[in-house]
């Protein structure tokens, strides 16, 4: 077999009150060169992977062992290169990147013989919840499940001229950290209120309804515990909408905020508003527009 290249995107989780279910895209990749050889080597290139295992206790390579497992074939040795432009730790699903492109080249690597709805289902399993995983590897937006029943989604095209801005703070809140300050259980009322505005949420992004985000994105369920740990957050969600915001939430455990904005126009005046609430929280960080990938996670032959 010839060497071959995996190219996994970034995503954006919740979108506010689809807590573990509801995702997009974006693109800024994780990349794995596949070099089947005579034996194993990961390789983590460049500073954003510096400090992660060079050996078979990466990320990746234990994403990859996830195959042989459930397929029961043992997997081929091969050099795997590593290259990632998601930052870590930021709530962009770096973990979910990781986790699609190491199933996906291990599938590869056996012949394919687990389809795509399969690759999720193990992915899926592996990180507990689907809102990552689903649109890293489908592209676009997904709404997806994870139960005792399997994995289920749908995945929509993005509304048109829906454009994504991020505001990526400089420093790290593991995905563990920020699960652990939820409650073990929520009132009869927010969980109302958060099924309710999720299934707004999903239809006005089926249908392209622009004008309903704002209120359709208000959540309950995460970004009211989630806000002590990420400065600023709270001013952004109640205020972003009046710098042109058309909704903002929490991107995945944070601390990235996004927001939604209409491509049609200016994003000058939101991105001067978010580095402000930064700067008055003492943060630095940088702040992106970005478009919604719709590829999802691609493979292509190495040079
Ligand atoms: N490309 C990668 N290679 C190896 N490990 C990775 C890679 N990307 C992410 N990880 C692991 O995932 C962790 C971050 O996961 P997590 O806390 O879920 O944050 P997020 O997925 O939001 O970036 C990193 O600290 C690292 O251990
Ligand atoms: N639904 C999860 C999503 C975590 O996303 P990540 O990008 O922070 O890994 C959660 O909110 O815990």
């Amino acid at each position: 077999m010839s060497a071959f290249v995996v190219r996994a995107p970034a995503s954006s989780a919740n979108l506010g009150p689809g807590f573990d279910s509801l995702g997009l895209s974006v693109p800024l990749y994780t990349t794995l060169t596949v070099t089947p050889g005579e034996r194993t080597e990961v390789v983590p290139l460049g500073p954003e992977l510096e400090g992660t295992p060079a050996n078979e206790d990466n990320y990746v390579y234990r994403a990859m062992l996830l195959v042989a497992q459930r397929t029961g074939q043992p997997l081929p040795p091969a050099r795997v290169e590593i290259h990632t432009e998601v930052p870590l730790a930021r709530g962009l699903g770096s973990s979910a990147a990781a986790l699609v492109a190491g199933i996906v080249a291990a599938n590869r690597l056996l012949g394919s013989p687990l389809d795509d709805h399969a690759v999720l289902d193990v992915a899926a399993r592996e990180e507990g919840h689907p809102d990552n995983v689903a649109p890293a590897l489908f592209g676009g937006i997904v709404v997806a499940t994870l139960d005792k029943l399997g994995t289920h989604y749908v995945r929509l095209d993005p509304p048109e001229h829906l454009g994504v801005t991020v505001l990526v703070p400089d420093f790290e809140l593991s995905t563990s950290k920020a699960r652990a300050v939820l409650p073990r259980e929520y009132s009869r009322a927010d969980t109302i209120h958060a099924l309710s505005h999720a299934a707004l949420l999903a239809a006005a992004l089926a249908q392209g309804r622009l004008d309903l985000l704002q209120h359709a994105m208000q959540d309950y369920i995460h970004q009211v515990w989630r806000a002590p740990l990420v400065p600023g957050l709270s001013d952004i969600l109640d205020d972003a909408h009046k710098h042109g915001a058309l909704g903002a939430a929490l991107s995945g455990a944070g601390p990235t905020v996004l927001c939604f904005h209409d491509q049609r126009g200016t994003t000058a005046s939101l991105h001067a508003y978010l580095l402000g609430v930064m700067k008055k929280n003492g943060l630095t960080g940088r702040v992106l527009d970005l478009p919604i990938d719709t590829q999802g996670t691609l493979v292509t032959p190495a040079d």
